[in-house]
């Protein structure tokens, strides 16, 4: 069946009209529904398809439910013009078609005219189409029952628990269409409740969460569809909701109380596995449910032997080598977790998940999936395949007309369709697309007491900076021909020099070693740089004083030892060589610690991240390299956490802090971040608070530096010493405190920040974690580290090496736990 839209405006005023229609003066357009077919002189015509007429004064253009146009005609006479109405045919650019109905233009502009793969939002029983697209939720389950059986199931059909209670949660019941099409048997409408013992535990959002859900997969919320997004940010307890969800529905079910699923499949980065094991223990026991991690010594063939097991939890790349046994297992649900790599539907995990047969699909992510649309198109395509239509659909349809909308270029009329558009897919994909922000669970963290540090160079770094300042390779950068410019290296080495300058020794003397030292760009920038370490320099009696920050650091790590003997400290770096020496200096200092960076075999990476969180831990501190360590994790027992050095790119710094500051957090915890100052540091910090690094999806952690496009401008800037300033960062705040905000004054500025979400405003209140601006930097306490009377005792104690602070405290009124 063909179905029909045909739009009719009647003020032309206040029409949004697609590009390059301009409403011709003294006429309306009119939108009208069609069939068409290639014209011919046969009597009984074969319908080719559907489309969307435009009657905008005399001209007509005719597209396709794709929203290509596929025809176009111009001088139709008034007088035919006016005799469009149902059951008239016409011809238009070499098709005949028949109008077939009327609808509104609201429905032109939002784009609805065009959806017809997608199945609305609410379940007609009047539609044959809509009944077709539905699959039974329960029948992979439990068989038709005899009518003897059936009547034992009846007296069984209590909810399994008590619905009444105070405090239960109840899943919301089917109505009538739903029991029509999925109780053929008609058994009785039984109350879904949640687990008392989970209820207790749930937070206010979880409990919406679960609910939410819970219709998802049930099919209660889009026409015969089970698939659901749940992107709540970082923290917010994604496996929590998802725990109590398998485990509701592998006990219960509204109709008659069977259950809906047996098998589950979870999908997650081989680094959490365990974590997902873990979050089963502490929610569920060990008795109530069985799962079965994949891992070297547990294959999937266990699994299937093993009547035991419902839950079976793999890495992505296990899932890969094992994707043969897992099509022939018979999965009711599948939950990928840290889901957002799915965005590709190239790529070779996606396909594979996409051929598993099981309808009830959960993608989990923590990251922002609004930013570029073909992902968030791959993302509901994944768990509800086809119900945006196809891509090449979805571009014509939304992306182009809003991406045209947000063009400095955009008429009103473009910028009109655009946002109808936008808040057209927001809403229906909202049907099956969560998230929730931080500020859900901030009331029940401790406080977060934040600051940028900015550390004093050591008079070694001083004069090597200079020097590499100087070399030929950064002169040649700043040229101006930014192909094969070594900038990268420049920049690495400068990075390298404010971490340690033993690090820098390092790179040159294996340069010296290699029998690529003829390359020319690297050796022109080390030239001469041995003669500034002393003869007998040896990188493995590096010292502390020979690096501003490593100096603040270890005063921190003494200070926090001292005063909070019992705190942990998680301190992160971005590189495994800086890791060794923060590690040797952990020795020198006697202080236990332990580490997981990209080398950590995965299977050892819970057992590490357990022993630190347990309470009888011995260790004081975690070293954690952020590429490696990012994603899922939690860290909980550390209460301190120390950015060792800075990354381009602000969502692998969040990533970090958020490892810490979450839910189950006991302790007030403490955030440092150290730079050094004057250097490239403090430009790259700049540049993650600056508008232009906070656009261009920075949340995105695969972006690296290497995807940075600079100017010669930027680079003249980033190679640029400021030795004289206490803090550059400050001095660009335009601040006129003279050094010196004691007090944040006015509440933080809503700045708008310019995050690439392509859906618009509507979803601009989403992302709590985005990086901080530099407006609101400024409303941050700030002060010069010889400032007298330092209250925070952990800043008194480092600031002869630090020349300036920010600091921001949240969730200040939190009861101290
Ligand atoms: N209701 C709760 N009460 C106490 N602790 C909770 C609750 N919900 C979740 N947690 C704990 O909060 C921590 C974070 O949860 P989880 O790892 O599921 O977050 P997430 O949403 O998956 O975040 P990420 O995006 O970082 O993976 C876990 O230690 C979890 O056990
Ligand atoms: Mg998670």
């Amino acid at each position: 069946m063909f179905y029909i839209f045909i739009l009719v405006y009647s003020s032309p005023e206040d029409l949004p009209v697609s590009k390059g229609q301009e409403v011709e003066p003294g006429s309306a357009v009119k939108y009208f529904t069609v069939v068409w077919c290639k014209a011919s002189k046969k009597k009984h015509k074969t319908w080719e398809g559907d489309a969307v007429l435009i009657v905008n004064g005399k001209s007509l253009t005719l597209k396709d439910l794709e929203g290509k146009d596929i025809g176009r005609g111009t001088g139709y006479k008034f007088k035919e013009l006016e005799k469009i109405e149902e059951g008239y045919t016409m011809m238009i650019g070499g098709k005949e078609i028949e109008i077939m109905g009327s609808i509104s233009p609201d429905d032109f502009s939002s784009g609805r005219c065009f959806q017809l793969g997608g199945g609305g939002p609410a379940i007609s029983s009047s539609s044959q189409a809509a009944k077709k697209c539905f699959s039974n939720p329960l029948k992979s389950v439990y068989k038709p029952s005899s009518k003897e059986n059936r009547q034992n199931s009846f007296q069984n059909c209590k909810p399994r628990h008590d619905p009444c209670a105070p405090n239960s949660l109840v899943m919301p019941r089917p109505d009538k269409n739903h029991q029509w099409m999925f109780n053929k048997n008609c058994f009785p409408v039984v109350d879904v409740v949640i687990d008392p013992h989970l209820a207790y535990y749930l937070r206010p959002h979880q409990k919406e969460g679960l609910i939410f859900l819970y219709e998802c997969v049930m099919g209660m919320r889009v026409n015969g569809r089970c698939g659901a997004i749940l992107a709540d940010e970082m923290g917010l307890g994604k496996t929590l909701q998802c725990i109590s969800l398998l485990w509701t529905l592998q006990c219960q079910g509204p109709y008659g109380g069977k259950p809906i699923i047996k098998k589950t499949l979870i999908v997650t980065p081989g680094s959490l596995v365990n974590n997902w094991r873990r979050e089963f223990q502490k929610w569920l026991g060990s008795e109530r449910i069985k799962i079965f991690t994949v891992d070297q010594d547990h294959k999937v063939e266990e699994f299937i032997k093993s009547p035991l097991y419902s839950v079976l939890i793999i890495s992505y790349e296990m899932l890969l080598r094992s994707l043969d046994q897992i099509k022939n297992i018979k999965f009711d649900l599948l939950i990928c977790d840290e889901g957002h790599r799915l965005k590709n539907s190239a790529i070779k995990t996606t396909t594979a998940l996409i051929s598993l047969a099981c309808e009830k699909r959960i993608i989990l992510t923590g990251t922002p999936v609004q930013n570029d649309l073909q992902e968030f198109f791959a993302l509901i395509d994944f768990v509800n395949p086809g119900i945006l239509g196809s891509l090449s659909s979805f571009r014509k349809i939304y992306e182009e007309p809003i991406i045209v909308s947000r063009q400095p270029s955009a008429s009103k009329e473009d910028k009109e369709l655009g946002e109808r558009r936008a808040a057209e897919l927001v809403c229906f994909t909202g049907l099956f697309f969560l998230r929730r922000t931080q500020e859900v669970i901030n009331k029940y963290l401790p406080p977060k007491i934040e600051n940028v540090v900015f550390c004093r160079p050591g008079a070694l770094q001083l004069e090597l900076y200079q020097k590499l300042l100087n070399s030929q390779a950064v002169r040649f950068c700043l040229q101006g021909s930014l192909e094969n410019s070594p900038h990268l290296i420049c920049i690495g080495a400068l990075k390298k020099l404010c971490n340690h300058p033993c690090l820098l020794f390092n790179s040159i003397k294996e340069k010296e070693c290699s029998s690529t030292w003829d390359e020319h760009e690297e050796s022109s920038l080390y030239e001469g740089l041995l003669n500034v370490f002393p003869a007998d320099y040896n990188p493995l009696m590096f010292t502390e004083k020979e690096s501003g920050k490593l100096q603040v650091l270890t005063k921190l790590l003494a200070v926090i030892h001292e005063l909070r003997p019992t705190d942990r400290v998680v301190l992160v770096s971005n590189y495994t060589q800086t890791l060794n020496i923060l590690q040797e200096v952990c020795k020198r200092h006697g202080y236990a610690c332990t580490r997981l960076d990209g080398q950590t075999p995965v299977s050892q990476r819970q057992q590490i991240v357990d022993g630190f969180n347990s309470k009888y831990s011995s260790d004081f501190i975690f070293l954690l390299s952020s590429k490696a360590g990012g994603v899922g994790l939690n860290l909980i027992g550390g209460s301190h956490l120390i950015l060792y050095d800075i990354d381009w790119n602000p969502a692998t710094d969040i990533q970090a802090m958020s490892r810490v500051w979450r839910d189950g957090q006991k302790h007030p915890v403490h955030i440092y971040r150290l730079l050094t100052t004057g250097t490239i540091e403090e430009k790259i910090y700049q540049r993650q608070i600056s508008k232009q690094g906070l656009s261009g999806a920075v949340v995105d952690l695969a972006k690296t530096s290497e995807h940075i496009q600079f100017s010669v401008e930027e680079l003249k800037n980033l190679f640029t010493l400021h030795e004289s300033s206490h803090c550059v960062t400050h001095d660009l705040l335009d601040c006129d405190c003279a050094g010196k905000r004691e007090h944040t004054g006015d509440s933080l500025e809503k700045f708008p920040v310019s995050r690439n979400c392509q859906l618009g405003p509507h979803h601009k209140k989403s992302d709590s974690l985005k990086p901080l601006s530099m407006s609101q930097l400024k409303q941050w306490k700030h002060f010069s580290g010889d400032q007298l009377n330092l209250k925070d005792p952990f800043l008194d104690r480092i600031r002869e090496n630090v020349s300036f602070f920010f600091q921001n405290i949240t969730n200040q009124n939190t009861a101290a736990l």
